[in-house]
């Protein structure tokens, strides 16, 4: 369970993950390559010699999550201002809003993405099957509504619930600019998020959950493309 993908050297260790509010217990998680101490993808590591851009993305709290989040800081702002001030996160809460008012944070596009540019890689703890299950459960007894999970193969499940980088708030759209691609990178199955087509500043990074397992119940789908198949199921 402690196996956690690719190079995540020393991830921090004392990241409040036990407050009870979901919404609250998201918000402390490190977002940055740096803060987490990973290697991103190398370019001499991708067949096709895709180079890496630079830091892209930024998190933006979306609809009714941000009003809760601005409730939650009132609240809670002695000890939010110095947990973020500490991870030079409180950018993350001047974000603007977006029209997909149901789907939670998100993230968009720092800088403009050129098509097929590799955007950032999903990361999360390695688990089983079993663990897997076991963490489904639990979140379904709390109620969580959001889940970080993506199969990659039997017993290969990346968990981006509690260790992850920005990637876990790309939401879901039936009409994405990015992609999932699987990627074996020497000799180690890793995902990366592409672009499919140009992005522009500000635009909602979003990929098709469906590509692959993406665990959790059946959720009606929010993401308002014309295109929208209703849920986000992977069929
Ligand atoms: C990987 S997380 C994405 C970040 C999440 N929005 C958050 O606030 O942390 C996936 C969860 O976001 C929500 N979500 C993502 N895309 C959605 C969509 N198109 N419609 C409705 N909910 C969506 C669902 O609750 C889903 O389980």
């Amino acid at each position: 369970m402690d196996t956690v993908i690719l190079s995540l050297k020393s991830y921090r260790k004392n990241i409040p993950i036990t407050v009870g509010n979901e919404a609250f217990r998201r918000l402390p998680l490190p977002h940055t390559f740096q803060e987490f101490n990973i290697d991103p993808i190398k370019k001499e590591e991708l067949d096709n010699g895709t180079e890496p851009p630079p830091y892209k993305i930024k998190i933006i709290p979306t609809g009714l999550y941000w009003l809760a989040a601005l409730g939650l800081v009132t609240a809670q702002m002695s000890a939010l201002t110095n947990h973020f001030a500490d991870r030079k996160r409180l950018r993350s809460l001047s974000g603007i809003l977006l029209q997909t008012q149901y789907c939670g944070w998100g993230s968009r596009a720092l800088e403009a993405i050129e098509k097929d540019d590799f955007v950032i890689e999903f990361v999360g703890e390695v688990i089983d099957d079993e663990t897997c299950e076991e963490r489904l459960e639990d979140m379904r007894r709390r109620g969580d509504k959001n889940f970080y999970m993506c199969k990659v193969k039997k017993d290969f499940v990346i968990d981006a619930t509690f260790k992850g980088n920005d990637c876990r708030f790309f939401n879901h759209s039936c009409e994405p600019n990015c992609q999932l691609q699987k990627w074996q990178v020497n000799g180690k199955t890793r995902l990366g998020v592409f672009a499919s087509k140009a992005i522009e500043v500000g635009e909602p990074l979003t990929y098709d959950y469906r590509f692959e397992q993406h665990y959790g119940p059946e959720i009606e789908c929010f993401c308002g493309a014309q295109n929208c198949q209703g849920n986000m199921s992977y069929v």
